[in-house]
């Protein structure tokens, strides 16, 4: 075995998506990748160290696949895993200390973890046996033993391990149930067992073939699985059910996306009043600015420092007053919805009008992940099965959704104004989104292709997952988010102390003046906007605008150019072609319908 640790061992772990591989490997490494309750959580493979009493392994979380039958990109990477067969770049390698490192297999794997879901044991048990084909040593995890006993229901573990002929282990991976007897039998088989790996290139996918698999992995179902006499639902499924039928689904959804949208404005706002902005106004700011000043003569560089728009007054309060608590509100919401199960379901009640688009239901995932952050929305849809899917939903993220940063520079841009201004700007986003899904499905060739939407257990959301989920994303927030916009705000402030803003200012007057109707000085934040999405927004907060002007600066800013690392990932999930259109239509666009914009708006205002 080749890799780049030479002498460790890799185990793959593959199993149906949404079944708690992720958690599992977190377990298992004592890492914290994320996890969520839908399905496609894992687009990209994850690897990570685990000891094994004396010895070392590396973990891989392979994204979920129901087949190995290449039907997507995700099953198609699982494939060349399990053959050996894959680039370095498409694992990141996560370690302790955190940080991503490149991580290489080039030959099969030294051992398999099967992870079987109790609750669908069926289905599980097919892709086991296209695994089973690669002839690797493996052991079988059967998780969420849980959610079975829920149901009154039993599996003869011994019996499955029999029909199997692999160990099985049965584990409840949330409440890190069975870890241990799982590290155990991984010793046993890599350390102690033959880990002699034969070759094989399973490709045998006829019909008649499938067939079988189907029909053995039902038998093996009936024999191991004891149903009671009387079945029963659990509250939970029954709730599971009800939300996503018409009623009471859709006014529930009606009433969840209120209290989310309370959530982030009313609970951000709040953060923002009364903890972070006084915080930062009258205790940081002043005191970096009285350290500075004690050793920092007057002039050029104490202006860039802690002048009006100094690398420590703005580039502390932008990032960390107006960001930062629309951060922290919109994961909360979202974690919450994430952990119930609940997105899958908004998925399927919306599955109505997502087709009206041509786009499958389970395109809402991607879409919401859109509102955090464009880049793992864009790698989401990786999940959709055909290209001609990816690409309108990925255009659809370009073009109208806001990145959470945005949002939060629109909130605190509007929400103090005017509460319906604010509300406008989430309708608009809404249309174009919609709007340009359906252009761009009428014009990209190919057909629909059939899916099915996997909806989840509805579950009851874990206090310490919403922590943890909260708290890594707004480390992730200060070092990628924060850091980097202090360090823009820094270059801004050297132009705007030289003047060399002032002149921007004047070169794109006839476009931001003329057309858009706003002061020169808003054409610096369009500048600044292709570095970070933010930026098109946050600057406007401290201009004295109108109401129309701020509306108007708002639907610019929101259809405006995705920022570079959104066009950085597009140009690696897609190619520069698409991404220079991207580029073209939405910068056109963004100023076309601004201008347009303030021109109605000026009728009515
Ligand atoms: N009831 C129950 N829920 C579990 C268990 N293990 C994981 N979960 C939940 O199942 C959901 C999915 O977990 P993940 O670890 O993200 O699943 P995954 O298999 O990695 O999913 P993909 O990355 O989409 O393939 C989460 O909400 C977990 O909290 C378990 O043993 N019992
Ligand atoms: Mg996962």
């Amino acid at each position: 075995m080749k890799t780049s640790q030479e002498d460790k061992l890799n185990i793959l772990m593959i199993g149906q998506p949404n079944i708690g591989k992720s958690v599992m490997f977190n377990n298992l490494t004592g890492l914290n990748i994320s996890v969520a309750n839908y399905v496609g959580t894992t687009v990209e493979f994850t690897a990570g160290e685990m000891k094994l009493g004396e010895h070392r392994a590396n973990l891989i979380d392979v994204p979920g696949t129901y087949t190995l039958e290449i039907n997507n990109e995700a099953e198609r990477v699982a494939v060349e895993m399990l053959q050996g067969r894959i680039s370095s770049k498409k694992i990141s390698h996560c370690h302790e200390e955190g940080g991503v490192q490149d991580f290489k297999i080039d030959e099969r794997p030294d051992g398999v973890i099967s992870m079987i879901d109790a609750h669908n044991l069926e289905s599980s048990l097919y892709l086991f046996f296209q695994v089973m084909e690669y002839q690797i040593p493996t052991i079988v995890v059967l998780n969420r033993m849980d959610l079975i006993k829920d149901r009154g229901e039993k599996i003869d573990v011994e019996l499955l391990s029999k029909r199997l002929g692999v160990p099985v282990i049965p584990t409840v991976a949330i409440d890190k149930a069975g870890i241990d007897v799982v590290k155990e039998a991984l010793t046993q088989m890599l350390f102690t067992g033959k880990t002699e790996k034969k070759t094989s290139d399973a490709s045998a996918v006829s019909h008649e073939y499938r067939e079988e698999l189907w029909k053995k992995a039902e038998a093996i179902t009936l024999e191991v699985k004891t149903k009671p006499e009387t079945p029963r639902k659990s509250t939970r499924e029954i709730w599971g059910e009800r939300l996503v039928r018409p009623w009471p689904g859709l006014p529930l959804a009606g009433i969840i996306l209120m209290i989310v949208f309370g959530i982030v404005v009313g609970f951000g706002m709040s953060l923002r009043r009364y903890l972070l902005l006084p915080l930062f106004r009258n205790i940081i700011i002043p005191g970096i600015s009285q350290v500075i000043e004690g050793f920092v003569p007057q002039g050029f560089i104490l202006e860039v420092l802690i002048g009006e728009y100094g690398i420590f007054v703005k580039g502390l309060e932008w990032p960390f007053t107006l960001v930062l608590p629309y951060v922290i509100s919109f994961y909360l919401a979202l974690s919450l919805m994430e952990d119930c199960g609940y997105l899958p379901r908004l998925g399927a009640l919306l599955d109505g009008l997502l087709n009206k688009l041509g786009l499958p239901g389970s395109s809402m995932v991607p879409l919401l992940l859109g509102y955090g952050c464009g880049i793992p929305a864009i790698m989401a849809t990786r999940q959709l099965s055909s290209q001609k899917e990816r690409l309108t939903v990925a255009t659809m993220v370009c073009f109208g959704i806001p990145c959470v940063a945005q949002t939060g520079a629109f909130t605190s841009l509007l929400a103090e104004r005017s509460i319906i201004g604010l509300l406008m700007i989430f309708i608009f986003s809404f249309f174009v989104v919609f709007f340009a899904g359906m252009v761009v499905f009428k014009i990209l060739p190919g057909n629909r292709p059939h899916t099915i939407l996997e909806i989840p257990e509805l579950l009851l959301p874990r206090g310490e997952v919403i922590v943890s989920k909260v708290w890594s994303k707004v480390k992730n927030y200060i070092s990628e988010g924060a850091l980097p916009m202090m360090a823009i705000v820094g270059v801004a402030a050297v132009f705007y102390e030289s003047g060399i803003m002032e002149r921007i200012g004047e070169f794109f007057s006839p476009l931001v003046v003329g057309w858009l109707g706003l002061p020169a000085e808003a054409s610096v934040p369009l500048i600044l906007g292709i570095l970070r999405r933010e930026l098109t927004v946050v600057p406007l907060v401290d201009m004295d605008l109108t109401m129309l002007q701020l509306f108007t600066a708002a639907v610019v800013g929101l259809l405006y150019v995705p920022c570079v690392a959104i066009l950085a990932t597009l140009a690696r999930e897609f190619n520069l072609k698409i991404t220079a259109l991207i580029l073209l239509f939405t910068s056109t666009f963004a100023f076309l319908i601004g201008g347009v914009v303030m021109r109605i708006g000026s009728l009515f205002l």
